[in-house]
């Protein structure tokens, strides 16, 4: 079994391809995301973005066929058993509905499986789960059924799941598929602080589609179109106006202000 993760691990994807009957939805991509870092992966729809999540956490699509490399601290986390990967990588994955009839609590709970050898859950494991509440601020809602809870409210115990899966070795890496997604602008706000808080310390990857919202908050940024990667850098030198009237098909003005970056979009001049 491998030792603990590397502090200041970095996410590193070598040629990652994923093929499914010969069409390509991860095209030889080649990309980074260090630790203490947030990197927002960003493209159209359909660009692929969900699918180079999946294939990082090691989800592929029956009769898919995956190459290249995917390494976490200078690991193959493609060569680890599902298991141990599990403890490395948590896939937060746009709002499932999940079991409405559990409550947070147990949900978060069973991000612990991993975790588990004989015996099942353990009280380790509750104090994993109470601590995962707390850092995604979901101990409020901790016996509440996921049923009962809003968008936002759901994302944050997602988030606690994802979180508890990794507690009780190093943090690991953080993908998350939309976090925003559902989220009013104070809810948006609030989880982006939280995930940026998270990337102190461990590699996060997160998709968005508002290219203001990652220019505004990500460190770095991963533009994804037709599977392969455009550009990865500082938001600034990967969003600018050509890229986006290439990638998009649309125009765009960017205005970046030290409080945030506003884009305002227009229909392409032809
Ligand atoms: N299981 C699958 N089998 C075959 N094709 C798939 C499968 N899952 C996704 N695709 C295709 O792969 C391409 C990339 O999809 P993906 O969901 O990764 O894109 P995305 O960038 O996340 O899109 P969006 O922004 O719309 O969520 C799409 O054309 C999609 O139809």
């Amino acid at each position: 079994m491998s030792g603990p993760l590397p502090v200041g691990a970095a996410l590193e994807v070598e040629s990652l391809s994923v093929r499914v009957r010969g069409r390509a939805l991860v095209d030889d991509a080649t990309w980074s995301a260090p630790a203490g870092r947030l990197t927002a992966l960003v493209g159209p729809n359909g660009a692929g973005k969900s699918s180079m999540l999946r294939a990082i956490a090691g989800v592929v699509p029956e009769r898919a066929e995956r190459t290249g490399r995917v390494l976490l601290g200078g690991e193959r986390l493609d060569a680890l058993p599902p298991r141990e990967r599990a403890r490395r990588v948590a896939l937060v994955e746009q709002l499932a509905d999940g079991a409405p009839q559990l409550t947070a609590r147990e949900a978060v709970r069973l991000g612990r499986t991993p975790h588990h050898r004989m015996l099942g859950f353990s009280l380790g494991d509750d104090r994993h789960v109470a601590a995962a509440l707390d850092a995604a601020g979901a101990m409020a809602l901790a016996e509440r059924p996921l049923a009962e809870l809003s968008g936002g409210e759901l994302q944050r115990v997602h988030l606690a799941r994802a979180l508890a899966q990794q507690s009780g070795g190093e943090p690991g890496l953080l993908l998350l598929d939309e976090p925003t997604n559902h989220l009013d602008v104070a809810w948006q706000l609030e989880l982006l602080e939280l995930v940026r808080r998270l990337a102190l310390d461990r590699p996060v990857v997160m998709t968005v589609h508002d290219l203001a919202l990652a220019a505004t908050h990500a460190d770095r940024v991963v533009l994804v179109d037709r599977g392969r990667v455009v550009a990865s850098g500082a938001p600034s030198d990967v969003l600018t106006p050509e890229r986006i009237r290439a990638v998009y098909g649309v125009d765009a003005e960017i205005d970046a202000r030290p409080g945030g970056v506003a884009i305002r979009y227009r229909r392409m001049a032809s």
